[in-house]
């Protein structure tokens, strides 16, 4: 097992809830359905306003009330701290 996803391994007592660990061990996924494509969109912008600011970007993709989100760091190839921290801050964006 290579040392990013021994690190996934790890780190996965830590992810927060809701989230899961992709079979390749790079990235944190979670798909949210909103109440509309309104609400999708308001959580988006609520979602890229902290990603700003922090300088950690989630991709996405979104069709009509449903957000697919997966987090990974490109810098380091997989999940970092980073990534925990954005999915801690989009559970608190979307309750
Ligand atoms: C230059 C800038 O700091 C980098 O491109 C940042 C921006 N946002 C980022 N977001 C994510 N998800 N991974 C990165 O490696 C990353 N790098």
């Amino acid at each position: 097992m290579d040392r990013l996803r021994r690190r996934a391994y790890a780190w996965s007592m830590d992810i927060p809830e809701g989230w899961t660990l992709s079979e390749d061990g790079k990235a944190l996924t979670r798909t949210l359905r909103l109440a509309d494509f309104s609400e999708a969109f308001a959580l988006l912008s609520r979602v890229a306003l902290h990603a700003e600011k922090v300088d950690h970007h989630p991709e996405f993709t979104s069709v009509w009330n449903r957000i697919d989100f997966r987090l990974t760091s490109h810098d380091a190839g997989g999940v970092t701290r980073r990534d925990i921290a954005l999915a801690e801050a989009i559970n608190q964006l979307a309750s």
